[in-house]
C-alpha cells in the first residue's frame, strides 16, 4: 500500500469518531432480542474500553489493544454465525448512520469477517 494513504481509521475520522461508534453500536446490540442476553452479565463500561481500543487497532490506528485474545473472550459463550452476523449488521447501521461511505463500511466490515473463528469457534 502506498505510504501517504491514509489508514482506514483515519478515513474513518479517527479517534473521536471511534469514540463516539462504540456506545452508539452496543444500544442497537443491547436492544436486539437475539444479542441482548450476551452481555446480561458484562460491566459495559469495560467492554466499551476495549472494544475502543480493539477497533483502533484493527483499523490500523494509533492504539494497542490491551484486553484479552477474542477467542478467550468468546469461544463457549454459543456465539454462531448467525449472531455474529446480526452483530456485524449493527455494526453496518451504525457506521452508515454517523455518515460512513458505504464503501468505507464495507472495509470496516471485510476486517471484522477475518475474525469470525475467533469469535465463534470453529465448530459452530
Ligand atoms: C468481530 C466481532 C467482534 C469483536 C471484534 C469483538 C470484540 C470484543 C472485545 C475487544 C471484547 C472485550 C474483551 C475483554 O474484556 O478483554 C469483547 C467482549 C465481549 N464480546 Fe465481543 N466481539 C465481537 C463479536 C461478538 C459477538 C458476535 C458477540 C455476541 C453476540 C460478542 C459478545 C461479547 C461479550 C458477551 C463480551 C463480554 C465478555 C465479558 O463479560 O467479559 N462479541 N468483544
Amino acid at each position: 500500500m502506498n505510504p501517504n494513504t491514509p489508514s482506514l481509521y483515519e478515513r474513518l475520522g479517527g479517534e473521536e469518531m471511534i469514540t463516539a461508534l462504540i456506545p452508539a453500536f452496543y444500544v442497537r446490540v443491547l436492544a436486539d432480542p437475539e444479542l441482548g442476553h450476551f452481555f446480561k452479565n458484562t460491566e459495559l463500561e469495560k467492554l466499551h474500553a476495549m472494544q475502543r481500543e480493539f477497533f483502533v487497532m484493527a483499523t490500523g490506528g494509533p492504539i494497542q489493544y490491551s484486553g484479552r485474545p477474542l477467542a478467550h473472550t468468546h469461544h463457549g459463550r454459543g456465539i454462531t454465525r448467525q449472531h455474529f452476523a446480526r452483530f456485524t449488521g449493527h455494526l453496518v447501521e451504525t457506521l452508515l448512520d454517523m455518515n460512513v461511505t458505504r464503501e468505507e463500511a464495507d472495509e470496516v466490515i471485510d476486517r471484522i469477517n477475518a475474525m469470525t473463528n475467533e469469535i465463534t469457534g470453529a465448530s459452530y
